[in-house]
């Protein structure tokens, strides 16, 4: 599980969520939820350690500082640090997320090689293992990423929009990855702006907004209208 206590995020003199205290679970997904410019990015940068806290009393995964789990953390940001124009193919992307501990002098595996066709067959894209990037459409650049995510087996998932930029078919099977991901135990963490789809898909809502955290706990609970109000600043 992982556990945030009194948590300020943001940036030097620019506190964006202050206070925050809350939990994710395994077996779950939960949707981070809240209006643009609210810190959703902000907070996700901060629990994948991109970015240090303002303050904080605690951040763990199961008992461990967040800071020595980071190796068991799958992240995929919403913005991927990818030129989409490089001569690589998508089993390549796949496997920068084995690769990228290694050093210079060390070359992928037969196990890391196994590993990303393994992952790039979770998300769907076994037939497109050898596309170079360039040629894949936006949902199947997202699944790529997804398959990078997942390379390591992360045991905790954060991916900031997955959404973002894919058609139905892709995040049904964006979806369906991460049902099979919960269902094995994962802890899963993810931003979305679709409110009726965090509804249908996210077991839990943390909802950010006017500086903190509005409400965390099941969805039905914490998607009600008055807190939705709150997030976008509406009179209730
Ligand atoms: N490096 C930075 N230094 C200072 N402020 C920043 C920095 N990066 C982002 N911000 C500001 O922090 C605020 C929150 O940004 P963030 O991207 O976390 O919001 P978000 O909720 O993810 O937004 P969106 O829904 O539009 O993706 C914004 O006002 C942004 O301009």
């Amino acid at each position: 599980m992982l556990r945030a206590t009194h948590l300020t995020a943001g940036y030097p003199r620019t506190p964006l969520l202050t206070d925050a205290t809350f939990a994710l679970t395994p077996d779950t997904i939960t949707g981070l939820v809240g209006a643009n410019g609210s810190g959703k990015s902000t907070l996700v940068r901060t629990l994948v350690g991109l970015l240090p806290p303002l303050s904080c009393e605690s951040l763990s995964f199961d008992g461990t500082d967040l800071a020595h789990f980071r190796h068991r953390l799958g992240y995929m940001p919403q913005h991927a640090d990818i030129d989409w124009e490089f001569p690589a193919t998508a089993f390549d992307v796949a496997l920068m997320g084995r690769t990228a501990g290694l050093r210079w002098w060390q070359w992928p595996s037969r196990t890391d090689k196994r590993a990303a066709r393994d992952a790039l067959a979770r998300t769907g894209m076994q037939e497109h293992l050898h596309l170079p990037i360039s040629a894949l459409s936006g949902g199947q650049r997202q699944r790529v990423l997804l398959a990078r995510t997942l390379v390591s087996d992360p045991e905790l998932i954060i991916l900031d929009e997955p959404f973002a930029g894919v058609d139905a078919a892709s995040q049904r099977a964006i979806m369906d990855v991460l049902h099979k991901l919960r269902a094995d135990g994962a802890t899963i963490l993810l931003v979305h702006h679709n409110l009726a789809e965090v509804a249908d898909f996210c077991d839990e809502v943390l909802m950010v907004g006017q500086g903190r955290l509005i409400a965390a706990g099941p969805t039905k609970q914490v998607l009600t209208e008055s807190a939705i109000a709150e997030m976008f600043c509406l009179p209730s």
